[in-house]
């Protein structure tokens, strides 16, 4: 990803990032990406156990998230308390977790915190596409494939395309997504998000996948993102470590701070 943001430090001046979930899948590849960028460094490395005042005492001015949806607010009302800006990839925000997060920030105008289901800009653009698409179908479904050591389901990813899709067919008077099942498993349907079924599935050999499914009148469309590699989501984080500092309040999808 070419960043839009121009880089406004360098190696002199780097920009200070903690990270918390610092020992896990993504935390880890989020260090190195971060140390191996001339115009940031790493001057905190959190995970569960670690004292959390160790990124203020660090003089993080930014903190990256990939912990657990279960810590994720705790460690946020942190940073605000702490005046640290944060980019956070974790998932399990819903409108009113986001909310909660808005009213934080209301009194410290100079903070911005970026929440963003997915950094991969494949992901990104996939999510766009399916937004222009939604208002021309009657039928959507979507399909999310992950690792199974994943804590979640549906995925944020997963969730954030629903809403997206609801809001386009909403917006275009499209009614509820015609459905005649009569009689069903439980979870054979999978679940309702915003009236969109989303389908989870997790396997090992897995990263991070998703298809969303339109159906039309004797034609279907497939819009599919793979990440095969957890480095394609670092372009993407380190393009919202340097955008947040020019932010304030709470954006919420990394979409908002490219230019699509
Ligand atoms: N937005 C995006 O583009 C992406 C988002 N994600 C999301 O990021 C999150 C993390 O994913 P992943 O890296 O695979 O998960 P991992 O389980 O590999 O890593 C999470 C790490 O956070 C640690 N942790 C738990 N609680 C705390 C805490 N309070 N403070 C600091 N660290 C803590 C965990 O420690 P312990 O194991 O000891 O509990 C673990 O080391 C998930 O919600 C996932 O969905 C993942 C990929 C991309
Ligand atoms: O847990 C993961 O791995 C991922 N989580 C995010 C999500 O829940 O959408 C982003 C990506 O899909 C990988």
């Amino acid at each position: 990803m070419t960043s839009s943001v121009p880089p406004t430090r360098s190696a002199d001046n780097p920009i200070r990032v903690g990270v918390l979930g610092a020992r896990g899948r993504m935390g880890a590849e989020v260090c190195a990406a971060v140390e191996a960028a001339d115009d940031l460094e790493v001057v905190a490395m959190v995970d569960s156990g670690d004292w959390t005042f160790d990124l203020a005492d660090a003089g993080a001015e930014v903190v990256v998230d990939f912990t657990h949806p279960d810590v994720v607010m705790e460690n946020l009302r942190f940073c605000v308390d702490h005046d640290i800006n944060a980019v956070v990839g974790t998932s399990g925000f819903d409108a009113a977790k986001l909310d909660t997060v808005r009213q934080w920030l209301e009194p410290k105008p100079e903070l911005g915190v970026l929440v963003a289901p997915n950094f991969a800009l494949g992901a990104v653009l996939s999510m766009r596409f399916a937004q222009l698409a939604a208002k021309y179908y009657d039928t959507v479904e979507i399909i999310e494939l992950h690792h199974n050591r994943k804590a979640d389901a549906p995925s944020g990813t997963g969730a954030h395309t629903a809403g997206l899709i609801a809001q386009a067919r909403a917006a275009a008077g499209l009614g509820v997504v015609p459905d005649a099942t009569t009689s069903e498993l439980d979870g054979a349907r999978g679940a309702s998000v915003d009236g969109v079924r989303v389908h989870s599935v997790r396997l090992g050999g897995l990263v991070a996948h998703q298809e969303v499914l339109f159906g039309g009148e004797g034609e279907t469309l497939t819009i599919r993102h793979d990440s095969l590699d957890r480095k394609s989501f670092m372009p993407g984080v380190l393009h919202g470590v340097r955008a947040i500092l020019d932010h304030s309040g709470l954006v919420v999808g990394l979409e908002n701070l490219l230019d699509l």
